[in-house]
């Protein structure tokens, strides 16, 4: 059986270090999510401090009371840590600031009993399903690394119910009972400290991630850009010029794209590219490669494949677009593509390789648009 005073120090000490930490994350970034999980953190210091007082002085209302709110607002700190991901935190803060004050009402007659011990763990058991809950709203786009923190706050919030389960069924004086509650309290102060310890990391790869996207993504379409394009596209043509193998380029234009923008609006220029470039999307294969690489034009590498297969696949997608309108706001747009398609030749690279299906495409606007040439 693990110690649960060192449990304990070991556990003031890890969350006053990652208190710092994210105290120091928030001076660096300014971004409100690390202040609220170093106040989360920092109040489980105070939370563990005074509870642990009980050992050594009789007084109650530091010891139990005191204790059963900062337990309480451990959470509620996450919560808000939480919700100033997305800058929504000042809607629920009232509401966070209401269960404290409201807990400190209702625990004055009832903190020394154990029914102060089933209302904190009852309560905190709600606000880990909340948690859990409101990490699904953040609508992240990298949903694995959040998992692994809704899985904790799941996991807690089980804990904390069967806590309260056994403090409703039986004598806390029973041995076995005892130890139950002995191993619920370690289980709690670790996994509040792996919660601690996840969320920076998280927000770390999450911040990491975006800059990433942000420096390869084109942000209307969700594709590639031109720069992360030729990067991914010369890798692709150095290995085929290396084994010899198949490789084609496409290069893609929307037609009369100027008209859409002028009759109906910008916007519905935007969403007629979105379209486009998921329409586009939906005929390739998964190690295709797709880019939006000017405003509305779309370059494509097709690794393994030869000039034939190129050109069929490059009238699928022309016949994708030409033979359904995009319908936005109740209007119907008809839209066209010319696409240009070139083989790769022997050793060439990747500016020369979209050049060439620049010519095709030239040529295909050249004789009257909607169509695919490929070029010589
Ligand atoms: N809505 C929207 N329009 C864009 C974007 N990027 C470029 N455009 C527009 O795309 C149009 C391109 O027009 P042009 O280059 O004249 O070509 P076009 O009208 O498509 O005619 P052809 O290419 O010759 O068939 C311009 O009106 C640009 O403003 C964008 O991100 N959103």
């Amino acid at each position: 059986m693990m110690h649960l005073p060192t449990i304990i120090i070991i556990s003031i000490l890890l969350n006053s270090i990652i208190s710092s930490f994210l105290m120091s994350l928030y001076v660096l970034k300014k971004q409100k999510t690390y202040l609220y999980w170093c106040c989360s953190c920092f109040i489980f210091v105070l939370a563990q401090i005074t509870a642990a007082l009980r050992a050594f002085i009789d007084l109650d209302f530091v010891s139990h009371y005191l204790a059963d709110l900062f337990i309480i607002a451990t959470p509620l700190a996450a919560i808000l840590g939480i919700h100033a991901y997305n800058n929504t935190e000042r809607t629920k803060f009232s509401a966070c600031l209401g269960v404290l004050l409201a807990s400190g009402v209702i625990l004055l007659p009832i903190y020394s009993s154990s029914f102060g011990q089933l209302y904190t763990t009852t309560l905190i058991a709600c606000c880990f399903c909340y948690a859990a809950y409101a990490l699904k709203t953040l609508h992240l786009g990298r949903i694995t690394h959040f998992l692994v923190l809704q899985i904790c706050f799941v996991v807690h919030a089980i804990l904390m119910f069967c806590q309260a389960a056994l403090l409703l069924s039986a004598p806390t004086s029973v041995v076995d009972t005892q130890q139950a509650l002995a191993v619920i309290l370690i289980s709690h102060i670790v996994l509040s400290t792996c919660t601690a310890l996840v969320w920076p990391v998280l927000m770390f790869l999450e911040s990491e991630q975006v800059l990433t996207d942000l420096a390869n993504l084109d942000p209307l379409t969700g594709l590639l850009n031109r720069r992360a394009f030729l990067n991914l596209s010369a890798t692709h043509l150095e290995q085929a010029n290396g084994c010899k193998k198949e490789l084609c380029a496409l290069m893609i234009d929307i037609d009369f794209f100027k008209k859409v923008n002028d009759q109906f609006g910008h916007d519905t220029g935007d969403e007629a590219l979105k379209w486009v470039a998921k329409q586009i999307q939906a005929q390739l294969r998964e190690h295709d490669i797709i880019a939006r690489i000017g405003g509305e034009e779309f370059a494509i590498l097709l690794p393994n494949t030869s000039e034939k297969n190129a050109h069929a696949l490059s009238e699928r997608i022309r016949l994708a677009i030409k033979n359904q309108p995009f319908i936005y706001r109740q209007q119907s747009i008809s839209l066209s593509l010319s696409i240009g398609v070139i083989k790769r030749s022997k050793d060439s690279n990747i500016n020369d390789l979209l050049a060439q299906a620049d010519k095709g495409l030239y040529q295909a606007k050249h004789n009257g648009r909607n169509q695919v040439v490929v070029a010589i």
